[in-house]
């Protein structure tokens, strides 16, 4: 543990939610800025469920470097350009009001202590990476009391990790891709408040919470280079549903946002497999929760659910609250007590259903099974707030890192 610091200690802390897209970020233009192809848009889920809680520190008496702690493990933010990058440029701007305002604590010269938790795990395609940025951005934002709105301080988390902009924002997300050279237009905005759309539910199956095999950042250099179908995706189908599923939020017409959020998750997908050497992020169990959600709509005879799939086997079902025992009531009903997470403040309208809401025999029997095998967990959520200021620091008053 590091000493404790005689000189004061300023610290903020803040929480960041994860977001899922609906519209997938997939492709660079330029990877040194980290400036998208095609513009994309998310739903940011509640923290209740997942969040990231970060606390920034910086004292004179800490030693030269910045730090940063994830989950009680120091990281390497030295060899990370993407953290250095970030860092720097929340200084820049911090330095900027030092030298309007001769009172203020020169902050900017003193070394960082960051210390974070993610409460789910990290790297396993839960977008760890987007509510870890964002709260890296925002905690330290916070800590150098900057005017910056979550909008301009997108620009800064972008750096980070693309997916991260977005979830400084609550509700509905989206990252334009803006066309500057220097990246200065390519930020986030929010497109609706959770409130304008709040019955809006995520149901995370997750499949698994292993590594992945290929990156996210390594996965679309691979695309972008090699996939025929890319091109096509970029510069016409995305433009298209990004004005489709906007008019659907606006409308909150959920049938039409499903069927986009579906049809860009398979295209997302089909550019992965289309790129050379393939790539495969979807696997049996993922194809399974596919067939399900398409039985569940045959079934009911309207659109009901939507599944999407990040740069990883685990299915996210979007649904509407007033269809909880619909979509959810039958998935609770396939996986029984073989996948855990059947609980939390989204549970209350499923906690004493015992029957499924659509008859298991018009779900393909093949199905059943695999998902009853390769579903872990279940995380149930819905559409959230951005970050959250709070009170529980990481680090003492002294300086020292709090390890939960
Ligand atoms: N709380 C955090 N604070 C700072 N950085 C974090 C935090 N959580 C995750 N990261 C960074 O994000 C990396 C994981 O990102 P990666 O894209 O591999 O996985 P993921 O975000 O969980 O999955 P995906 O982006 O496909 O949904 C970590 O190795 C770390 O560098
Ligand atoms: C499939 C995605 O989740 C890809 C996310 O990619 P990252 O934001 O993790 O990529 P980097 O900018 O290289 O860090 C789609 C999305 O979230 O839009």
């Amino acid at each position: 543990m590091a000493s404790a610091a005689q000189s004061p200690v300023y610290r903020a802390t803040t929480t960041a939610p994860v977001n899922i897209a609906v519209i997938k970020y997939w492709g660079k233009r330029d990877t040194t800025l980290n400036l998208p192809t095609n513009s994309s848009l998310s739903v940011t889920l509640s923290q209740k469920s997942l969040r990231t809680l970060t606390t920034a520190s910086a004292s004179a008496d800490y030693p030269a470097e910045d730090t940063l702690t994830l989950n009680g493990k120091p990281q390497d933010i030295q060899s990370s350009k993407r953290t250095l990058a970030c860092l720097s440029s929340l200084r820049s701007l911090r330095k900027a009001l030092e030298d309007a305002d001769a009172s203020l604590p020169k902050l900017s010269a003193f070394p960082l202590r960051i210390v974070s938790e993610n409460n789910f795990p990290t790297a396993a395609g839960l977008a760890s990476s987007a509510a870890g940025f964002a709260a890296l951005v925002r905690a330290v934002a916070n800590l150098y009391q900057l005017p910056q709105s979550p909008r301009e301080l997108s620009r800064i988390a972008r750096q980070g990790s693309g997916s991260a902009c977005r979830s400084l924002m609550g509700g509905y997300v989206a990252w334009r891709t803006g066309e500057q050279v220097d990246g200065s237009d390519s930020l986030a905005e929010e497109v609706a408040p959770a409130s304008h759309w709040p019955e809006m539910r995520a149901l995370v199956l997750v499949v698994s919470a292993e590594k992945k095999d290929v990156p996210s950042t390594e996965g679309m250099q691979t695309t972008v280079a090699t996939s025929d179908l890319f091109a096509t995706r970029a510069q016409t189908v995305v433009p298209e549903r990004m004005d489709a599923i906007e008019a659907a939020i606006r409308d909150r017409d959920f049938p039409k946002f499903a069927e986009i959020t579906m049809r860009d998750s398979n295209t997302f997908h089909a550019t992965c497999l289309d790129s050379w050497p393939p790539i495969f992020y979807m696997n049996d169990v993922s194809r399974a929760a596919v067939r399900l959600v398409h039985d569940i709509n045959r079934a009911v005879g309207r659109t009901v659910a939507a599944y999407t799939f990040d740069a990883g086997p685990n299915a996210v079902i979007y649904y509407e609250e007033k269809d909880s025992e619909l979509v959810a009531g039958t998935v609770k009903a396939i996986l029984g007590s073989s996948a855990s997470g059947w609980e939390g403040p989204f549970y209350e309208p499923l906690a004493q259903l015992n029957t499924p809401g659509v008859a298991l025999d018009k779900i393909d029997t093949r199905v059943l099974d695999v998902l009853k095998s390769g579903v872990s967990r279940v995380i149930l959520t819905g559409v959230g707030e951005g970050p959250v200021t709070v009170e529980d620091h990481l680090v003492t008053e002294k300086g020292e890192a709090i390890i939960n």
